[in-house]
């Protein structure tokens, strides 16, 4: 009978509890969302998510996944109050005797767990389903952020920019999700756990005599004014967690950003004897770290402290406060040993603000840093670049200006036009801003006014230090087009054009390229992508400057032969390079340039 009076009441709770949960979540949503800065930060990045798409029949999965989990959520609650209740039977069956009772109450439990046990793990399981899909998502949305208009290149130039970006990628999107579903899950059952308990403990809890004075439902008031008072004692001490925390990040990173560096420059370093220098840099970031690591342990030992007090009187309040009722036989032992039960629910649902405190201040740190990023990201796409039309084959500039940060000017009102096929070479004394005129070019440099006409056809650029993607030979000769486009004999024929025949053999070891070639070998390696990829206007910057006269030469011979209708646009110091080109810009500093032609 108890057992079928269980399971009914206990469906008709879940369901009941569910639509509350819902509609309290609504509810509670739109409140946070127009209400707090975090709210609008965690809508901005999850909304889009759980937003279910017209048409699209998919895009209901995560917020069918989400109420699936507050389902079990909800039943899980359900069944703590179940065997709660068996429990008071279970001891009561003991205090008068009855063994039948006893056995039941047993074989109840033995039910009630098991189903407990599959429902723990059946919820675990979607959960982790929901948070890995969730973090699969966000991570690709913050990542094409990131890298769509060349934002991770041109955050660097925009008022306050920001650190780590790779740090909020990678383990602040993980944070996020992860602790998004801790958080609100956690909250739905501690509201739930809290009314069930409550109602239990409004049961089971009498009047109490002290001083003469008569206290009604002694109990149930005493759990809340306890953790209520409990509560807003620990949240004072915990507040400079939050700073702490986000802080304990940024240190962090930012040393591991500083170890990164001396692994990428080591060969400097140590041809420097630098080791002294960067030891010491890295010691003093790494103690900014430890500081911040006592300070935390420091406000912890505080916040720990007055948490466990709390927790370990919880444990003995409930029997001290029962007692009497239970010695002058008013309540059972069933009835003793639950109200401590119940107390403990309900203390542990209420400090669930308490004890989420911490979590949820490295969890707002976690909004600030990623919608930072995200922002940073908006901010650099806003940059002004300067228009760009595709109408011309070669390339036209029109009225622009280029400046330095401080507005200082480095070319003024620059006109050209280069014809389909003329190849042009950018002269000027060191800081005259050749590099920044081709940065201007390719769209990075964000001081500039006017308007530049590419055409539509690939643009390579060609730096003195040739990047090589991680990976294998291949995939790093054919950059940025996928190796499995560029048919093998092409790019063989390409690295043997370029005199790199002996790296044939290698084209698909996998190695850390860019360390193993000399600089002179990646410089004839770009000249080989240039072959294979057949650009329409390319930009070489001192792409030869680590070769000798003969080879620049052979290199640039071999892009005229090959690529007549490509139009070409050098920087470089070398006179040799005057007699390649038909044209030059000499750029004069403060603004001024000159054009003139070449002999050829
Ligand atoms: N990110 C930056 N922030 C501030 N100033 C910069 C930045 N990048 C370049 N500059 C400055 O702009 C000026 C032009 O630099 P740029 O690299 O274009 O010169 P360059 O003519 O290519 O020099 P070189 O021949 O030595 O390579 C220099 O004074 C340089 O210090």
């Amino acid at each position: 009978m108890d057992v079928v009076d269980e399971l009914t009441s206990g469906l008709l709770w879940v369901g009941g509890a569910f639509l509350l949960c819902v509609v309290g979540a609504i509810l509670l949503g739109l409140l946070l969302c127009r209400k707090t800065r975090f709210g609008r930060q965690f809508w901005r990045l999850a909304g889009p998510y759980f937003k279910p798409r017209r048409g699209d029949r998919s895009s209901w999965k995560p917020l069918l996944t989400a109420l699936l989990v507050l389902a079990l959520t909800v039943v899980g609650v359900r069944l703590d109050v179940i065997l709660s209740n068996n429990n008071n039977r279970l001891f009561t069956s003991l205090q008068e005797l009855d063994q039948p009772a006893f056995w039941r109450a047993i074989i109840f439990f033995c039910i009630a767990a098991a189903v407990s046990i599959l429902l723990a793990l059946g919820s675990y399981l979607i959960g982790q389903l929901q948070v890995i899909r969730w973090r699969q998502w966000t991570n690709g949305q913050v990542l094409t952020d990131w890298l769509s208009g060349t934002a991770y290149h041109r955050a660097r130039y925009i008022t306050e920019p920001i650190d780590n970006p790779e740090q909020r990628i990678q383990a602040d999107v993980d944070s996020f999700t992860d602790t998004s579903q801790t958080l609100v899950y956690g909250l739905i059952s501690a509201m739930l756990g809290l009314v069930s308990f409550s109602i239990i403990l409004w049961g089971l809890s009498g009047p109490l005599q002290i001083g003469g004075i008569t206290f009604p439902r002694a109990l149930i008031f005493i759990v809340y004014i306890y953790v209520i008072v409990g509560t807003v004692v620990v949240i004072r001490i915990g507040r400079p967690l939050i700073r702490l925390s986000f802080l304990a990040e940024r240190l962090n990173a930012s040393y591991r950003y500083s170890l990164i560096r001396v692994r990428d420059h080591s060969e400097a370093i140590a041809l420097y004897g630098g080791e002294g220098v960067e030891e010491r840099g890295l010691m003093n970031r790494f103690s900014a770290v430890i500081a911040n690591v006592w300070a935390i342990v420091f406000r912890n030992l505080k916040f720990n402290g007055t948490n466990l007090v709390i927790s370990q009187i919880a444990v003995i309040l409930p029997y001290i406060v029962q007692a009497p009722r239970f010695f002058t036989r008013q309540i059972t032992l069933g009835q003793f040993t639950q109200s401590a039960d119940a107390f403990g629910q309900v203390q542990a649902s209420l400090s669930f603000f308490r004890n989420a405190y911490d979590t949820f201040a490295a969890y707002r740190a976690t909004l600030d840093r990623l919608t930072g990023l995200l922002d940073a990201d908006e901010e650099a796409r806003a940059l002004p670049v300067p228009l760009r039309s595709s109408r011309t084959a070669g390339l036209e500039v029109e009225g622009l200006d280029v400046l330095m940060p401080s507005g200082e000017p480095l070319i003024l009102r620059l006109d050209l036009a280069v014809e389909p096929g003329e190849w042009l070479l950018v002269r000027g004394r060191s800081g005259s801003g050749k590099t920044t005129l081709l940065r201007s070019l390719a769209g990075l440099w964000p001081y500039v006014r006017g308007v530049v006409s590419r055409p539509q056809g690939p643009v390579i650029f060609c730096s003195q230090q040739p990047y090589l993607p991680k990976g294998a030979l291949r995939a790093a000769v054919t950059y940025p087009a996928p190796a499995e486009e560029i048919p093998d004999h092409a790019v063989r024929q390409a690295l043997v054009d370029v005199q790199l025949g002996h790296l044939t053999d290698h084209l698909d070891e996998i190695k850390e390229w860019m360390e193993t070639l000399s600089p002179g070998e990646r410089q004839r390696l770009s000249f080989a992508r240039v072959l294979l990829l057949q650009p329409s206007l390319v930009f070489f910057d001192e792409s030869t400057s680590a070769l000798d006269e003969g080879m620049e030469h052979v290199l640039y011979s071999l892009v005229r032969e090959r690529l007549p209708r490509t139009t070409v646009v050098s920087v470089g110091h070398r006179t040799s390079l005057g007699a390649l080109h038909q044209r030059e810009l000499v750029l004069l500093g403060r603004g001024a340039w000159t054009t003139g032609a070449l002999l050829v």
